[in-house]
C-alpha cells in the first residue's frame, strides 16, 4: 500500500491592488490523506472519497464530479493514464470556507494537481503542475500562491498562436464529467496544456504582520464577483492601481512596515467598488477602520473575489475584527473571524 499526504493553503488574492495578479498563502489547508493499494488483476475498484470540515456537507463524493479528483484524472489522462489506480482511497480534511474568498477552489485544483502527479508518478516540475492548475483556475492569483507559498506575482505568458488555441479549450473539455460507471476506458484524453503559461515571483514578508480574516456567513461564488466587473477601464484608475500595487509589493517586506505607506497601497479601483453591490458593509469597513482609528492595522481590502475581507496588521487584532463585525451587523451580516499567518506552499509527505 502506497500513502502520501498532501497539504495545500488558503489564499487571499489581489490585496487591493492586484487584481488577478498577486496572492498570499494562509494557514488554513485543504490536506488529503491518499492510499493506493499495490495493482492487480482484479476488476476495476472506484476510487472512494471521505470529506470532513469545510464544506463537507456539499462537497460532492463521487470522484468523477469531484473537483480536487476530476483535476487529478485530467492531469492522468493529459500523461497517458486512463484512470485512477483501483482501489484508491482518499480522506480530505478542509479548513477552508467555500466561496469567501479564500481560494478554496485555488486550493482544491492544486491539491488536484499535485494528486495526479503523485499517482501517476509523474515527477513533473512545479512550473508543469501549474500549467495545468491554469487550464482549470484560469487566473494565475490563488493557483501560483497556493503552490509556491508566501506572498507572490504572476502573469500569464502571451501565448502564441498554436499555443493560444491549445489554452483555449473549454472547461468542460478539460473536466468532463465522466459517467460514475466510467471504469477504466471512457472518452477521450484530454489535450495537454501548453508549456510555461504562468511565470510567478516570490516578495519578501515582513515577518510581524499577519492577517486578519474577517469571513461573513455567507457565499459569493467568484464567477458571479467577476460578472459585476466591467470590461473597460479608465487609465485614471488603471494608474491608480498600478502606482500603489508597485509600492505595496516592496512596503509589506519592510521592517517595521510603514502603516501610512501601506494603507493608502491597498486601495483599489478595479474590482472592489463594483463588488460592494454584492458586499452590503464593504466600503463602510475598508474606509471606517483605519490605521489612525485602529493603531496596528496597515491595511484593509476584499481578500479575493469576497466577502471576507483582509487586514493586514501587527498588533489589535480583537479590536480591528470586533470593529468590522459591528460595521457588518448593522448591514444586518454576522461575521467569523480569525488570525493568520503567512503559510508555506503546498506540500507532499
Ligand atoms: N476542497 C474542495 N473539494 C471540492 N470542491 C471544492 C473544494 N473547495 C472548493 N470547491 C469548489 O469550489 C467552489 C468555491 O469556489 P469559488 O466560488 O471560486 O470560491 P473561493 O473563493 O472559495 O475559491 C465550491 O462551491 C466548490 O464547488
Ligand atoms: N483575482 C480573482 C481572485 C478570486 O479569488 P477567490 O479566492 O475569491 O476565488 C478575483 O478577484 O476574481
Amino acid at each position: 500500500m502506497r500513502q502520501f499526504t498532501v497539504k495545500v493553503p488558503a489564499t487571499s488574492a489581489n490585496i487591493g491592488p492586484g487584481f488577478d495578479v498577486v496572492g498570499l498563502s494562509l494557514s488554513l489547508h485543504l490536506i488529503l490523506k491518499v492510499s493506493v493499494p499495490p495493482a492487480n488483476e482484479q476488476a476495476f475498484v472506484a476510487p472512494a472519497i471521505t470529506y470532513s470540515g469545510e464544506g463537507a456537507d456539499e462537497v460532492p463524493l463521487d470522484a468523477y464530479k469531484n473537483l480536487t479528483t476530476r483535476v487529478a484524472l485530467y492531469v492522468l489522462r493529459c500523461n497517458g493514464v486512463r484512470s485512477f489506480p483501483s482501489g484508491l482511497k482518499l480522506h480530505a480534511h478542509n479548513e477552508i470556507p467555500f466561496g469567501r474568498g479564500l481560494g478554496s477552489s485555488g486550493a482544491a485544483v492544486i491539491a488536484g494537481v499535485i494528486l495526479g502527479n503523485e499517482l501517476g508518478q509523474f515527477n513533473l516540475s512545479k512550473e508543469r503542475l501549474l500549467d495545468f492548475a491554469l487550464m482549470v483556475e484560469r487566473h494565475p492569483d490563488n493557483v501560483t500562491a497556493a503552490l509556491i507559498g508566501g506572498f507572490v506575482g504572476s502573469y500569464l505568458r502571451e501565448l502564441d498562436e498554436a499555443d493560444t488555441l491549445a489554452a483555449s479549450v473549454p472547461l468542460s473539455e478539460v473536466l468532463p464529467e465522466y459517467p460514475p460507471d466510467a471504469g477504466e476506458d471512457w472518452g477521450l484524453n484530454p489535450p495537454p496544456p501548453p508549456s510555461g503559461i504562468g511565470h510567478y515571483v516570490r516578495f519578501g514578508w515582513s515577518e510581524p504582520i499577519k492577517a486578519i480574516a474577517i469571513i461573513p456567513r455567507f457565499e459569493l461564488s467568484t464567477a458571479k464577483a467577476r460578472e459585476v466587473l466591467p470590461s473597460m477601464y479608465t487609465r485614471k484608475d488603471l494608474v491608480f492601481n498600478l502606482q500603489r500595487l508597485a509600492v505595496l509589493t516592496t512596503a509589506l517586506a519592510q521592517n517595521p512596515p510603514d502603516p501610512d505607506l501601506i494603507y493608502e497601497a491597498m486601495k483599489d479601483r478595479i474590482h472592489q467598488p463594483y463588488r460592494k453591490t454584492l458586499i452590503p458593509g464593504l466600503p463602510e469597513v475598508t474606509s471606517c477602520i483605519t490605521p489612525t482609528t485602529h493603531p496596528g492595522l496597515l491595511g484593509i481590502c476584499l481578500s479575493g473575489a469576497g466577502p471576507t475581507i483582509l487586514a493586514l496588521a501587527t498588533t489589535n487584532f480583537e479590536k480591528i475584527a470586533e470593529d468590522a463585525r459591528q460595521i457588518f451587523r448593522i448591514k444586518g451580516i454576522e461575521v467569523d473571524w480569525k488570525v493568520l499567518t503567512i503559510a508555506g506552499g503546498s506540500q507532499v509527505e
